[in-house]
């Protein structure tokens, strides 16, 4: 039986994204061990209720005064889908791949994260366009550090930058800092210890 949402407060969100997390598994291959659950891998299923819990925390994250959204394919996503709908704000993605048909006008950049390294390539943005980027997570601060220099050689700002969760160990949030002057808020702490994921208080 489906029922429709109510409005979730900032405190309730936050219980339930530790909550999902605290449940989370981890997965091992070669070097990386990353955490797999229903957030960012709809695995078991994203239950509406931290669907909810997301859209409250990244949409309480700032004040998206701007022209568009901007998130990287594919887990941030979902997230920034109910974000524009929020503030109403045209939605820019940037893939891994490119669209032949306007190459002309897509942004390029390289890209280097916790697990891939290659080409992003960002359609949608316009010269004196306003930005702010949302994603479901930071790690190494790669994807954030891709996607500013993408929106930057687009000529455009980056105004903002929320992410619902920030893996500390590699300190993400402060290399984005150091590098792009971008200070990117995030909602929960995680690490990776193990087969264990510690939510760390913030
Ligand atoms: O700070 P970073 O080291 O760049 O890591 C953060 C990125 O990692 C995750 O993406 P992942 O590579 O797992 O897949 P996705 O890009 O398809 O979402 C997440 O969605 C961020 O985009």
């Amino acid at each position: 039986m489906s029922m429709r949402n109510t409005e979730m407060g900032i405190e309730a969100a936050t219980e339930q994204i530790v909550a999902v997390y605290e449940d989370a598994g981890v997965t091992h291959s070669g070097e990386h061990a990353t955490t797999v659950n229903q957030l960012t891998d709809q695995l078991p299923a994203l239950q509406p209720r931290t669907l909810e819990a997301a859209r409250t925390l990244l949409s309480g994250a700032g004040s998206f005064d701007v022209d568009k959204l901007a998130v990287e394919e594919d887990k941030g996503l979902p997230f920034g889908v109910l974000v524009a709908r929020e503030y109403s704000l045209p939605l820019a993605v940037a893939r891994w791949y490119t669209y032949d048909l306007n190459a002309d006008r897509q942004s390029a950049v390289e890209i280097d994260s916790e697990y891939f390294s290659g080409d992003l390539y960002l359609n949608g943005i316009e010269p004196g366009d306003a930005v702010t980027i949302v994603d479901d997570t930071i790690s190494t601060g790669g994807t954030m550090i891709a996607m500013i220099e993408a929106i930057e050689k687009a000529g455009a700002v980056v105004e903002e930058a929320h992410c619902i969760v920030e893996k500390t160990r590699k300190n993400g949030v402060d290399r984005v800092a150091e590098e792009t002057g971008v200070d990117v808020t995030t909602s929960i702490a995680i690490e990776i210890e193990g087969n264990n994921v510690n939510v760390i208080d913030k």
